[in-house]
């Protein structure tokens, strides 16, 4: 038999897959890790935890799994977008990593929005949002300068990890479309970005696709995990890139909404001369030369995991959502908008946070759990509208991440974005993305579209209700009225915020 591994450094926790040729997840193991939020609108994570985490689940998936190494042709990468490594000239760590939900940095966007203008969007294909990476880059060379000093190259998340588990150092497209330092159609590191904040070139690393052979595993790492010199590593890619291709959006037509920490819309995009004018995240797919758009709800899975740990702490997610398919559409004029770190799409708004609109004393703990799951799906219908009104027609949405694991969450994915919704056999989708890259760079499969088809199976789809899809557009209406309504009280309660 030949396997290849996929792995997911997700904002949770690290999974891995370890995949047969017939697409079959022989076994899987995760390995989670802390989040430090040192400060409201922080987040930072400590690399190493990674590194020890990713280490520790390679480990399992051998052990457990007793596949021998030499039948492990491949392993390739997904992981968490944006998120700011610093290294020194030796590659040390130069600081905790600042996440893509860390929100710190406005005035750094609105920097980067004043000297650039026009030429932002035009380059990098985005906006200035304050989870991407050179307003990271820049708040260190404000804030920190003994670290700025110290900084010789930036990487990504997954991209350390690569690195300590091979050595080699780079950054592959679809990640690094998410600093807002690419030059997304030309594939290269934009001279005008990084000479426009006196960043040198060097600080960038070398740019490859992500089912590039970029190695084999360092003596270390094969003692460690049992793995050995047949595994050869693929670059890998962004987090939603992989979900993408682990749930076969690979060509045009094809929408998907993974939850996970954060909750994302995305489509195959092949009009790429086409101007969003920053609406919508316009990134570099892990295909060759494709794209995809997206929409991102910045706390989707994030808020349901907030509510359960705040005020459900000792119920698992099954228990805590076991109720709510007894309560009816609008949680009995209950309302919640899941901006609990912030916002991005459609509102990039560091400063606005969450509400539970409507509380009733009839309301018990289901009304409350059915309302933010309503909340989360709510805000990514508003990424869906965006991609309809760009002219996309979305009938069909594969659902995948953690979000996908509730069949009452799925039902209403399906009313709320009046669209099918199909759950795969594997919900792991940049798990199994990650696979899928190295399985293609293995030469298994002539392309990624031809793994999709012998890797991908639908395990069940949910058609929307009409009654309420039509109930739930008449809420929706009202849940887009709470943004406004609660943005300047949000702005005004920053000053009060620890
Ligand atoms: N059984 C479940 N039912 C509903 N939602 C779940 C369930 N399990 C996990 N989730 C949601 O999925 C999120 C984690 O998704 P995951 O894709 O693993 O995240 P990430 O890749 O960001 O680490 C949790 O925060 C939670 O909101
Ligand atoms: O910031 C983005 C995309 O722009 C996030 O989607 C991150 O990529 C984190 O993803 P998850 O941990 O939620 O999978």
């Amino acid at each position: 038999m030949s396997y290849v591994i996929g792995v997911d450094l997700g904002t949770s926790a690290v999974k891995t897959v370890l995949v047969n040729k017939q697409g079959q997840v022989a076994f899987e193991t995760s390995e989670s890790y802390p989040l430090s939020q040192p400060k409201p609108g922080y987040s930072e994570q400590n690399p190493e935890d990674w590194v020890e985490q990713t280490l520790v689940s390679l480990g399992r998936l051998l052990e457990v799994s007793g596949v021998p190494a030499e039948e492990i042709q491949g392993m390739s990468f997904s992981g968490q977008m944006h998120g700011l490594v610093l290294l020194d000239q030796d590659h040390q760590v130069v600081r905790p990593a600042i996440l893509w939900n860390d929100t710190r940095t406005t005035s750094q966007c609105r920097r980067i929005e004043q000297k650039l203008g026009g030429e932002l969007l035009q380059i990098a294909r985005n906006r200035a949002l304050e989870g991407f990476t050179l307003p990271k880059i820049l708040w260190v060379q404000e804030h920190e300068p003994d670290n700025w000093s110290r900084a010789a190259l930036f990487l990504l998340p997954k991209d350390y990890v690569r690195y300590r588990l091979t050595g080699d150092l780079a950054m592959d497209y679809s990640d690094a479309a998410g600093t807002l330092l690419l030059d997304i159609t030309a594939k290269s590191w934009s001279e005008t970005i990084a000479t426009a904040f006196d960043l040198p070139l060097s600080l960038c690393p070398r740019l490859v696709e992500s089912f590039d052979d970029v190695g084999g595993l360092l003596p270390e790492v094969r003692e460690r995990t049992g793995l050995g010199e047949t595994t050869r590593v693929y670059a890998g890619g962004a987090d939603n890139a992989c979900g993408a291709i682990g749930a076969g959006i690979l060509s045009e037509g094809q929408t998907m909404c993974s939850i996970g920490t954060s909750g994302v819309v995305l489509s195959y995009e092949e009009r790429k001369d086409l101007d969003f004018e920053g609406k919508v995240h316009f990134f570099n797919h892990g295909e060759k030369d494709a794209f995809y758009i997206m929409g991102v709800t910045l706390a989707a899975g994030y808020s349901l995991e907030w509510f359960r740990s705040t005020f459900g702490k000792e119920l698992s997610f099954e228990a805590l959502l076991s109720g709510v398919d007894e309560i009816t559409a609008g949680a009995d004029g209950l309302l919640f908008t899941p901006y609990i770190v912030g916002e991005r799409t459609p509102h990039p708004d560091a400063d606005i946070r969450g509400s539970f609109i409507g509380m009733d004393a009839s309301h018990r703990l289901p009304h409350f759990a059915r309302a933010v799951l309503e909340g989360i799906t709510f805000s990514l219908r508003e990424s869906i509208d965006i991609l309809r009104e760009s002219g996309k027609q979305i009938t069909e949405v594969i659902s995948i991440g953690g979000g996908a694991r509730n069949e009452t969450w799925l039902q209403m994915q399906a009313d709320i974005f009046n669209a099918r919704v199909v759950r795969l056999e594997n919900e792991q989708g940049p798990a199994m993305g990650a696979a899928m890259l190295a399985a293609y760079g293995s030469g298994w499969f002539d392309s990624l579209a031809d793994c999709a088809a012998a890797f991908l199976r639908t395990s069940k789809s949910y058609e929307p209700d009409p009654d309420r899809a039509e109930q739930y557009n008449q809420l929706f209406v009202i849940y887009q009225e709470i943004y406004n309504q609660t943005a300047d009280l949000n702005r005004r309660l920053a000053a009060f915020r620890g």
